[in-house]
């Protein structure tokens, strides 16, 4: 018998999300045949994926039983739940699961906001229904690998098209453009899709990062603002910097790279393992003025390079430096600027056993966007030929105090990824 047909819009997307809400796979499937699996509930700015997910809650209360019992039972990749077998939850959260998963394959977008300024993922995550979260982060992967790769075709594309213009080869040097994919997954129309954060701006704020470098900066004692206010630098970092050193280079003697000197937090940790030499990239005149005020140009074992690292580094290689440790930290660059020194970069910079390490700040305003995107890295990083160990350590507990006069807080969590690569193998 085939489904009728149901030609109202409104009472669709109201039997749309009545079927997600009870997790009704049965009933959903021949509906997203008909309308969208995005369609909001005009109250709450509900999607059906935050429908799916915030049932399990309205469940939970109605029929009393322990939060922790279910969410410890685990679903796998197939919505199958294992251990916990005498967990009452059980079946429910299989048929969240379902749910869930049929409504990614059909186009729900994983990181719509609801009236809230939720994700259905940041539902997931405050109700520690771990097995859903982690559903909502794999999407979140999967539509920003996407993304990032449509976004290597745009750019082949038009690297082609120019040469069939030109006859001649494209430079890389739109590389360093800000990258609107930076945006994890942006339906269209949509202002309120969660952006990925470094400290950087918003991005109708965001300067480029050659305009970032050619603007003033404002330098107060525990922070670095750009002329905006947005935080360049912060003392916060200090324990980040700190860990990061110690584990980059536990022993003196070692050859170390640092990019984007910033207030010199990590340059100072590098200093105190002695190193046989330390080489600092910075392309900020600013800070370098303070550099050279602070006598850092004077330091035996201290080599400074002027300039971009993009400029910088294809002469370091080409003299065949190597290094023990690279540590790998700008601002008002984007994911793809990263990823380009990672992919194209770092295998001549690094010796075979050598480490490498960067500030892992993508997303952090947002734990979904910080998990999806510390993901990401390391596939993209892997795909580099890189191994990712990451460090979980706790970040100090900051009041709104800390972030007086910063334009945006783009740190909101409470632990950071330390991440350490090596050459795979
Ligand atoms: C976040 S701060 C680095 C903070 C540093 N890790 C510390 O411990 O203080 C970023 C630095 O990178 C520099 N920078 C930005 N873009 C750069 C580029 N393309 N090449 C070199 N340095 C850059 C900025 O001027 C700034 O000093």
């Amino acid at each position: 018998m085939s489904t009728p047909i149901e030609e109202d819009p409104e009472v669709l997307a109201h039997l749309i999300q009545l079927a997600a809400s009870n997790h009704d796979v049965t009933a959903l499937r021949p509906l997203l045949r008909q309308g969208s699996a995005n369609v909001r509930d005009s109250d709450t700015g509900y999607t059906p994926l935050h429908s799916a997910i915030a049932a399990c809650e309205d469940d939970e209360d109605s029929h009393g039983v322990d939060k922790e019992n279910h969410v410890n039972g685990h679903v796998d990749a197939d919505g199958v739940t294992n251990g916990e077998t005498t967990d009452a939850k059980a079946p429910e959260m299989t048929d969240a699961a379902k749910t869930v998963k049929l409504l990614l394959q059909q186009g729900a977008i994983w990181n719509d906001l609801n009236n809230d300024n939720e994700t259905p993922g940041c539902i997931a995550l405050k109700l520690h229904l771990n097995d859903l979260y982690e559903i909502m982060v794999d999407a979140g992967v999967r539509a920003e690998l996407l993304l990032n790769r449509l976004d290597e075709y745009e750019q082949l594309k038009d690297e082609e098209d120019s040469e069939t213009e030109s006859g001649a080869a494209l430079s890389s040097s739109n590389h360093d453009e800000p990258n609107p994919d930076i945006t994890l997954q942006t339906p269209e129309g949509d202002a309120d899709t969660p952006v990925l954060a470094t400290n950087e701006a918003e991005p109708d704020e965001k300067l480029g990062n050659e305009d970032f470098l050619n603007s003033s900066l404002r330098f107060q004692g525990d922070r670095i603002l750009d002329e905006n206010g947005n935080g360049v630098m912060m003392a916060w970092e200090s324990s980040i910097m700190k860990r990061t050193a110690d584990l980059l280079c536990p022993d003196p003697g070692f050859q170390v790279l640092n990019v984007g000197h910033g207030m010199g937090i990590v340059d100072n940790f590098f200093q105190t393992k002695l190193p046989a030499t330390h080489h600092i990239i910075e392309a900020h005149s600013a800070v370098l003025q303070r550099m050279r005020r602070d006598g850092r140009f004077d330091k035996p074992n201290v080599v400074i390079h002027e300039g971009r690292w993009q400029d910088v580094v294809p002469h370091m290689m080409e003299q065949g430096i190597l290094f023990d440790a690279i540590y790998f930290d700008t601002f008002a660059e984007d994911y793809k600027a990263f990823r380009d020194f990672f992919s194209d970069f770092l295998v001549g910079l690094l010796k075979d056993q050598g480490k490498c390490g960067f500030f892992n700040g993508l997303g952090a305003d947002r734990q979904i966007c910080y998990d999806v995107y510390t993901k990401v890295v390391e596939m993209d990083l892997f795909e580099a030929g890189f191994d990712t160990e990451w460090e979980v350590i706790p970040v100090p507990r900051m009041d709104d105090c800390e972030w007086a006069g910063v334009k945006r807080k783009y740190w909101t969590l409470s632990e950071y990824k330390l991440p350490i690569c090596t050459f795979i193998g």
